[in-house]
């Protein structure tokens, strides 16, 4: 038996579809255009079985690696020998201008030390009410919808992440700003965020054609986010007195513990800029693989139902873990080398990039029993350890999301509110496959048929 059931059921072993992956090595156009439009089939089927994969891509090297030890030396113990890509730089600066996820050296650490007593797993039980009070709202909205016929879950659960993102920043909602914020996220991803050919030819300090366009939708942008964090303040009457309500009030009060320096307002807004992006369309995309999954698997829908009024979710929290197995919303962590390393006697040169691919990781033939297949019960407490750098949907090392506590706690609740309050099941039968681009995507919105619970 693969999945946890309920005492005395026994669970069908799931295991949900993917693409198939190509059986050779792509020729390098032919890998660019599958990075363009799903990542995921970048890799053939022989990346799931290696530990260390080479190829040469423009003139450099760029190494697979899926070995734990390898990751782990990587990630953590030389960490500082490598940077974030240019590539990287390239496509998320203008959105997150020198946020943390794009910061490096000691702009990275004074950000960093700055904005960890934010995101203490004391400082997300404050934000706690946020998340309730949006995921009750959206299962409301929900029972209308679902009272008519068959609801887009995935645009549900993309406006709860953005309303949650909105609410634990702001203290209020996304109602006057979401739908534009919406905009230039969907506008931005749809062209300008997808790499070209030129972006990974040029070098960064030149601009390319659609680097130029970039700068243009960052001027747009930034005007937005400065209207929104103004919105706020004047709604609130100017700044606030007391205790930290959201994020915001928190990132405000943040010092750098070594220099007592604070953020100026234009770093200030950056940090709202990265979390909000960081956080939300990550979360919207587990909720949505966790509700396909459970639709296919109603033992563990069943179980997660029995849990929402409970306090103490373990079964829901493993669907959700298992849920970030099967589909890491974060499907690669790309590294540059700044400095020589060498990663199982191979010899990375400075300017090589690095590749660590949870997707590839958390599906890794030599790493996980029936690797494919659904299975909470790997995450319930008591079970095996996970190895640690086996499973990295939140990365790992110094770099590690920073939101992770609060994302877990924000999945859990929200996929126990609406699991709690529907039966869940597909309203047609045509599978979900994976399309990752920035995020580990549905490739179409599926239809779901949601029945309220007795
Ligand atoms: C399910 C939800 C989430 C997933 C799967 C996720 C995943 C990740 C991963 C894999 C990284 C490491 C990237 C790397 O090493 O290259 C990361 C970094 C980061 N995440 Fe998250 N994240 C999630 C939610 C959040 C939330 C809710 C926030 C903020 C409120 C957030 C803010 C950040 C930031 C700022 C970084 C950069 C940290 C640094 O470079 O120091 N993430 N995230």
């Amino acid at each position: 038996m693969d999945m946890q059931a309920p005492p005395g059921q026994a669970a069908a072993r799931l295991v949900p579809p993917v693409p198939a992956p190509p059986e050779r090595e792509l020729p390098t156009l032919r890998f660019i255009a599958a990075m363009r439009v799903n990542g995921i089939l970048c890799w053939p089927a022989s990346a799931y079985e290696a530990p260390l994969r080479r190829r040469r891509l423009f003139g450099r090297t760029r190494f697979t690696v899926s070995d734990p030890d390898l990751v782990r030396r990587v990630l953590v113990d030389n960490a500082a020998h490598y940077a974030r890509t240019p590539i990287t730089i390239r496509l998320l600066r203008p959105m997150l201008g020198d946020g943390l996820l794009i910061s490096e050296g000691t702009a990275w650490r004074h950000q960093r030390r700055t904005l960890a007593p934010a995101f203490t797993p004391r400082a997300v039980e404050t934000l706690v009410p946020h998340i309730l009070s949006a995921s009750d709202e959206a299962v409301a909205a929900l029972d209308g919808a679902a009272a008519r016929g068959p609801v887009d879950l995935f645009a549900a659960l993309q406006r709860l992440a953005l309303e949650i993102a909105g609410r634990t920043m702001f203290s209020v909602g996304m109602a006057d700003h979401g739908e534009r914020l919406r905009g230039f996220l969907e506008a931005y991803a749809a062209r300008l965020g997808r790499p070209h050919l030129t972006d990974l030819l040029v070098p960064l300090r030149f601009a390319t054609p659609l680097d130029r366009a970039r700068a243009r939708f960052r001027r747009d942008w930034v005007a937005f986010l400065d209207r929104v964090i103004a919105d706020r303040d004047e709604g609130q009457g100017g700044r606030h007195q007391g205790e930290a309500r959201d994020l915001l009030d928190l990132l405000r009060a943040a010092r750098d513990p070594e220099t007592g320096r604070g953020f100026s307002h234009e770093e200030l807004r950056d940090q709202v800029a990265t979390m909000i992006l960081a956080g939300h369309e990550t979360t919207a995309v587990t909720l949505l693989w966790a509700c396909t999954l459970l639709a296919l698997a109603p033992e563990a829908q069943a179980a997660v139902a029995a849990e929402s009024t409970r306090a103490d979710k373990p079964f829901t929290r493993a669907v959700i873990e298992e849920t970030m197995r099967l589909y890491p919303p974060a499907f690669v962590l790309a590294r540059r080398a700044l400095r020589p390393d060498v990663l199982a006697g191979e010899s990375v040169r400075p300017g090589d990039s690095v590749t660590i691919s949870p997707w590839l990781l958390h599906r890794h033939r030599r790493l996980w029993r029936d690797p494919d297949a659904f299975d909470p019960s790997r995450f319930l407490p008591g079970a095996p350890p996970v190895p640690r750098f086996a499973y990295l949907p939140f990365g790992a090392g110094p770099r590690v999301c920073i939101g992770a506590a609060f994302a877990l706690t924000e999945a859990t609740l929200a996929l126990s509110r609406i699991v709690g309050h529907f039966r869940i099941e597909r309203a047609d039968a045509r599978p979900v496959l994976p399309a990752a681009v920035v995020t580990t995507q549905p490739d179409h919105a599926p239809a779901f048929r949601l029945t309220r619970r007795a």
